[in-house]
């Protein structure tokens, strides 16, 4: 076997994922039976003596029908007033079926800015870490009700790589209604008319070449491109992931030698550099010329304001902000030296031209991270 899926098999600490698609539908809504049957193996993995944290989707699926709803919301205040009666379906759910072997759920609902507001994450910490040792197992969602379109995750697996991270775990594991990823969206053939391949092992980057990561199905958000984010931000916590069939989560839970998996990275990110390329918010943009795309993206160097042609957004010094080129594709993330208004002052002038208090680079290399 190799040594990833050895890592997921033996971790003493693991993060699993369920998908929508593999707890709900769309006429009949919440799937009790296929709910039991995840919690009987995450039970079987707890009482083999791994910390488990349930990522747990399904609520706005499992709204769907109670509100007479026809097919999955697509307008945000339909969509938070489906999450918040699934939600409690969800959580029930869960709930009635850890209480079969005496287990305690506890629920964790964060947004996106739970996770980059250093008070809340302590807390989310702490709340976890508690739960852990009580013997109750957590069971998180999104907080869909609060979250707005600026600050949701936007898809759980995002939310579920965050959560690894912040509890310290040592596996995620993403279980969806696809066996794994596969070389172009399994549901349709490739161009040359051959279906699409399962893809065992991503090392890095490199395997991702050519694969199409396509959109999800009726009821799941991201699709596979949410997932490779995720197991992208993972690796970079120095996370392996796991991305298996909810249908085979028994065996995925035990010797993970089913589905996909992915390697870390041997040295994970710094804490300030995980934080600004995944976690933080970005206040605004900074629009860079080509060659100060080249300088900072490829060759590492700090952000000078000749090469700025133009700024969006109210940020403050301190903040994070998105390095973008002239046609919005986003190249880096840093954190920004001046507020907003001292750069559009200083867009295009050279240091020298600039007064004292504004030589320093806008973003400077140690605070610049390409994503
Ligand atoms: N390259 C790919 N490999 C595997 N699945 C893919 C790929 N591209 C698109 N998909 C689709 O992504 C779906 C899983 O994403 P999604 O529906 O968001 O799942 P979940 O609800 O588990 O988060 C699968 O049903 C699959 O059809
Ligand atoms: N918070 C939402 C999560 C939506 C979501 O990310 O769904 P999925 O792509 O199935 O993991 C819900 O519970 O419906």
């Amino acid at each position: 076997m190799s040594d990833v899926r050895e890592r997921i098999a033996g971790a003493r600490s693991i993060v699993v994922k369920i998908g929508s698609s593999a707890l709900t539908d769309l006429a009949d809504g919440l799937d009790t039976g296929r709910l039991d049957r995840l919690a009987d193996a995450l039970e079987a993995r707890m009482r083999a003596g791994t910390d488990v944290i349930v990522v747990s989707s399904g609520a706005i699926g499992a709204g769907i029908a109670p509100l007479g709803l026809k097919k999955r919301p697509v307008d945000l205040a339909t969509k938070q007033a489906a999450a918040s009666v699934g939600q409690l379906a969800l959580a029930h759910a869960w709930g009635t079926s850890f209480a079969r072997y005496g287990r305690t759920v506890g629920q964790v609902l964060l947004t996106a800015d739970d996770i980059s507001n250093r008070a809340h994450h302590a807390n989310a910490q702490r709340t976890l870490d508690r739960l852990r040792s009580l013997g109750a197992v957590a069971v998180v969602n999104e907080n869909d009700t609060v979250a707005t379109t600026e600050i949701r995750f936007g898809d759980n697996d995002r939310l579920a790589a965050l959560v690894a991270h912040l509890a310290g775990a040592d596996a995620l594991v993403l279980l969806s209604d696809v066996d794994g990823l596969y070389d172009g969206d399994p549901r349709r053939p490739g161009p040359d008319g051959r279906p699409a391949r399962l893809i065992p092992e991503v090392a890095g980057p490199e395997d991702l070449d050519g694969v199409i990561a396509g959109s999800g199905g009726a009821l799941g958000t991201g699709g596979m491109a949410s997932k490779l984010a995720a197991a992208r931000l993972s690796a970079d916590a120095g996370v392996p992931v796991l991305l298996a069939a909810a249908s085979d989560a028994a065996q995925a839970l035990t010797a993970a030698a089913v589905g996909t998996v992915f390697a870390a990275r041997s040295e994970r990110l710094s804490a300030r550099r995980f934080w600004v390329r995944h976690a933080a918010d970005a206040r605004g943009r900074i629009v860079l010329d080509a060659g100060a795309v080249d300088a900072v993206a490829r060759r590492r160097r700090s952000l000078l304001a000749a090469g700025v042609i133009g700024v969006d957004g109210r940020f403050f010094d301190g903040d994070v902000v998105e390095v973008v080129d002239a046609d919005g594709r986003v190249h880096a993330r840093g954190v920004v030296a001046y507020e907003a208004d001292d750069v559009r002052s200083m867009v295009g002038r050279s240091t020298s031209d600039l007064p004292a208090d504004l030589r320093r680079p806008v973003i400077h290399a140690d605070d610049l991270v390409t994503v």
